[in-house]
């Protein structure tokens, strides 16, 4: 009893002093910090700092106001007072994201991702990164977007014909709760265009499918990652101490996406390797996966450059993850917007698409479509629907300021000092809505603002339209023409084909931050994220005798 005493108060002692010399770490990396010149907030919590109020930001979506308070470059304070930057400076921006191997995604997110995805494009680093991109981009070049926008164009059918049921079944105006469906319809379009795989997630009476039913499992019916995984990939430890009760559930789950992964990949090599032997005219595979897999046996690359079956498996979930709640929150946002931000470009929008001939449009003539154009851009500029990102600083390193600051002795600074392990923040949307860029009506749904880009846009360091949407630099979403063509499709169908109004008040409609922004009603946050619109079939005006 004696020994065990001694042992526990040791063991106490031990850890006391370890956390004490944690606790002095911090101190003084606080103390010694570089940002310290930086103009700062006014710290409203000494435990959240403002953080609260950066969240609250995210939520309201008045994304900016802080900027507007502090300046482009300041310091803010994180928990317990630890100092961090927040910029919108495009050169420091750009710095950030084309030096993307120096500014890596943060560890904790990525073990927990990687936990539940594997190795895929979202969170590897460094060589491995590039490798896959490598293989990986042409699988997403414009001539195979082209390919799937019959998918595209299909899904958006079956979705218009269910919700002209729906209205018919509810005596001609539906109240629709829009992103619920929108989030079936790019489930199942990203299964049928990633990898061939009908979830047949927009027939809701058939028996919910195996694959998605898993995806649902390990990420809580599509709306966040599990949070006992992700703290468990912080702390390592608590697998032990805390066996989840989910967690019998989640490996099942876990392992039947393996084995269907591992399904799909071999149906795509027999496939591939069928059509080697084919015609390019008779060449059927053209979903990501199948690209992806001849890619990866094309003669240019050695075996070490190839990806292996793990990390080729690693992309479904990836795809899945990536590439269909993003979408389908855009998607939801820009009926929003058309709903009650401005009625009017709803008209002027179905005007243009009724011009087209066909019911089927093609991706040429889906981009032939100048206003379609413009309210995309829009959409994705005034609701990125992934509001900021995160990297942290992997070497000491300096960053260049388009903006100078001036500190507290008056000594102005063309650029700040980093050091290594910096958390740094991504702030997508407070650029995005930036005034200073986009002008006083910067929060305002304004399409005819693409007839002409403001000429302080062209410095956002964004691989697509002058905006950080789909980020920059090597580690830009590599979907983002899928994402474009496939929200073109939708709005095209769904515009030709109905009135949308918005069934609850404007007011009512709130934001809940997180990997993406989903909208709640203010007066039912417990009712989860959603969307309902009031739609009607599209009648035109008779035409004068
Ligand atoms: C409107 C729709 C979409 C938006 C707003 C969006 C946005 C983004 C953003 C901001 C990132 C960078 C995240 C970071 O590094 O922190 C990203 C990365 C990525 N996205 Fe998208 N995305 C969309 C659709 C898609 C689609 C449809 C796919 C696939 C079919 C996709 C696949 C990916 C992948 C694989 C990455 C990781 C790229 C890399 O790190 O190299 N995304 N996306």
């Amino acid at each position: 009893m004696g020994r065990t005493c001694l042992l526990v108060v040791s063991a106490t002692a031990t850890l006391g002093v370890y956390g004490l010399y944690k606790i002095a770490g911090i101190v003084y990396r606080e103390w010694s910090s570089p940002l310290r010149v930086l103009p700062g907030t006014k710290n409203p919590s000494f435990i959240y700092g403002d953080l609260k109020e950066l969240w609250e930001e995210e939520d309201k979506g008045t994304s900016g106001i802080l900027v507007e308070k502090y300046g482009t470059t300041f310091r803010y304070k994180s928990l317990f007072g630890i100092s961090r930057l927040y910029t919108t400076d495009t050169k420091a921006l750009n710095h950030i994201l084309m030096n993307s191997y120096d500014y890596e995604k943060l560890p904790e997110s990525r073990v927990a991702l990687t936990n539940i995805l594997g190795a895929g494009l979202l969170v590897v680093e460094g060589d491995k990164h590039k490798q896959q991109r490598r293989i990986m981009n042409p699988a997403f070049g414009p001539a195979q977007i082209r390919e799937l926008t019959d998918i595209f164009v299909r899904k958006s059918i079956q979705l218009r014909d269910l919700w002209a049921e729906e209205c018919t079944k509810q005596g001609g105006q539906g109240r629709i709760e829009i992103l619920s469906w929108l989030s079936w319809t790019t489930l199942d379009v990203i299964g049928l265009a990633g990898f061939n795989y009908e979830f047949n997630a927009l027939m809701r009476d058939s028996k919910a499918n195996e694959l998605s039913e898993a995806f649902n499992i390990i990420f809580q019916a599509g709306t966040s990652v599990n949070v006992m995984l992700i703290l468990r990939a912080f702390i390592p430890a608590l697998s032990w101490i805390l066996p989840e009760a989910g967690d019998a559930e989640a490996k099942k789950a876990s392992l039947t996406m393996s084995r269907i992964g591992e399904e799909l990949l071999s149906n795509s090599k027999a496939a591939v390797s069928q059509n080697e032997s084919l015609e390019k005219d008779t060449w059927k595979t053209r979903d990501l996966l199948s690209l992806l897999v001849r890619a990866n046996v094309a003669t240019d690359l050695t075996e070490s450059q190839q990806m292996l079956d793990e990390d080729v498996l690693a992309q479904i979930p990836t795809f899945i993850v990536a590439g269909h709640e993003t979408t389908s929150n855009a998607t939801t946002w820009a009926l929003f917007a058309l709903s009650s931000q401005n009625p009017d470009a709803q008209t002027k929008l179905r005007n243009e698409l009724l011009t087209v001939s066909t019911d089927n449009p093609t991706m040429d003539e889906l981009n032939a479509l100048p206003y379609l154009d413009a309210v995309v851009r829009e959409t994705l500029r005034l609701h990125a629907p992934v509001s900021m990102t995160s990297r942290i600083a992997m070497k000491d390193d300096v960053l260049p300021l388009a903006v100078p600051f001036t500190d507290s002795k008056g000594v102005i600074h063309h650029e700040i000092r980093i050091r290594k392990g910096e958390p740094l923040l991504i702030p997508i949307l407070a650029l995005n809505r930036d005034k200073s860029i986009w002008g006083e009506d910067a929060h305002e749904f304004r399409p005819e603002r693409w007839e002409s880009t403001p000429d302080a846009a062209s410095s956002i360091p964004g691989v697509w339209g002058h905006m950080l949407t789909f980020l920059g630099g090597p580690h830009s979403c590599i979907g983002y023409r899928f994402a474009l063509v496939e929200m073109k499709a939708l709005l095209f169908t769904l515009i030709r084909s109905f009135e949308f109004e918005l069934a609850v008040p404007a007011s009512d409609i709130g934001k809940k931050a997180g990997i993406v922004h989903r909208p709640i009603l203010l007066s039912n946050p417990e009712g989860g994220s959603q969307m309902p619109l009031l739609v009607k079939a599209y009648q035109p005006p008779l035409e004068e005798p």
